[in-house]
């Protein structure tokens, strides 16, 4: 068993070595007409021996560096297999930066139509590419698979020509298409990874009488601890940015704020590494109470020109500029 290969991860799926027990279920998922017959090394039927046999082939090719075979698992439960076979048509000593590779799949007919074939083809070129140091990764289809060939394009291979190849499943030679694509061709293809989520949080420029701005200082526990920011906080799922204010300000200040003493400022639009803030800033004169610090943070009054004396949050520098001017 190649215990030093660590499975490749995707969304949905695990590509792994093959293992004894997956013999059963490979058997069962191959030895139907429908899969076998897009293959050109599989014959059919497919005969149970064979299975043990192919398994064991996968872990001595592993080893001698030769080919990368793995089971496509879904949920616990073997679901195809994909591999990259080195080409052996060049000196094995040709630097590592020519080496090319075939990709080969097939994803078990109860799977189909769910977009495995690309996400697992995609994950494990993506692998090689930056693990084998491939130049080139080259596929076929039937002439007639349009939907394997759907997949190939889909990771970024590139039509490159047509061909005739042995059929095994067949018993006689099959027209193919032919398929290439570098490195770069497939890292273009490969979906972008998902989008930062966007936390909306409402923000306010207390300005008291003197024209100075209240700013509080991140507590200890917290991310950006010691950093001064504008009070606020979050907006809660149903509620608008002034509700939300009008609630953060009684929590964190003890005072009361009505919607029409909010007047909208500016806002700050800032990607941090986990998420992307978007933040409306609103001034504020006019409150009800003693502004105290209730959640036990420290607070303080700032003149606007000394704004630029209190280490603020990355989003905030904007914001701190557009003030001075307008104050
Ligand atoms: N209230 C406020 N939040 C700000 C400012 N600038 C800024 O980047 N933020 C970010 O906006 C988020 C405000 O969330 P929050 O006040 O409801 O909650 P929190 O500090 O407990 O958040 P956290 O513990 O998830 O960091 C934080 O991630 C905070 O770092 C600012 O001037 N005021």
């Amino acid at each position: 068993m190649p215990l030093d290969f660590t499975p490749i991860r995707t969304a949905r799926l695990t590509l792994r070595p093959l293992s004894p027990e997956d013999a059963a279920p490979l058997h069962r998922l191959v030895n139907d007409w429908e899969v076998a017959k897009t293959l050109a090394r599989v014959p059919f039927p497919y005969p149970r021996e064979l299975a043990d046999e192919w398994i064991a082939a996968t872990w001595a090719q592993m080893a001698a560096g030769e080919a990368w075979h793995l089971a496509i698992e879904q949920g616990g439960a073997l679901v195809g297999c994909i591999g990259l076979t080195l080409d052996r048509d060049r000196p094995r000593e040709e630097r590592a930066e020519q080496r090319r590779a075939e990709l080969g799949y097939w994803i078990g007919r109860r799977a189909w139509g769910q977009g495995l074939a690309p996400e697992a083809a995609g994950a494990l070129c993506a692998w090689a590419f930056e693990s084998l140091g491939l130049a080139e990764i080259h596929a076929s289809a039937l002439r007639d698979n349009l939907r394997s060939q759907a997949v190939l394009r889909r990771i970024g291979l590139r039509p490159a020509g047509e061909g005739v190849q042995p059929f095994l499943s067949r018993g006689a030679k099959m027209p193919v298409l032919l398929f290439r694509g570098d490195r770069a061709a497939l890292a273009a293809a490969r979906p972008a990874p998902p989008p930062k989520p966007i936390v909306l949080v409402a923000a306010v420029a207390l300005v008291d009488s003197d024209g100075r701005v209240l700013l509080a200082q991140r507590p200890e526990g917290k991310s950006m601890a010691g950093l001064w920011e504008f009070p606020g906080g979050k907006v809660d799922a149903g509620e608008t940015p002034e509700r939300a204010l009008i609630r953060e300000l009684k929590e964190e200040l003890d005072i009361d704020v009505t919607e029409a003493c909010l007047g909208p400022f500016t806002f700050a639009s800032h990607s941090y590494e986990k998420f992307h803030l978007l933040m409306p800033l609103y001034l504020c004169r006019r409150w009800n109470g003693t502004v105290r610090g209730a959640e036990g943070q420290k607070l303080a009054w700032v003149r606007v020109q000394k704004l630029a004396d209190y280490p603020m949050p990355p989003a905030d520098v904007p914001l701190v500029a557009m003030l001075r001017d307008f104050l």
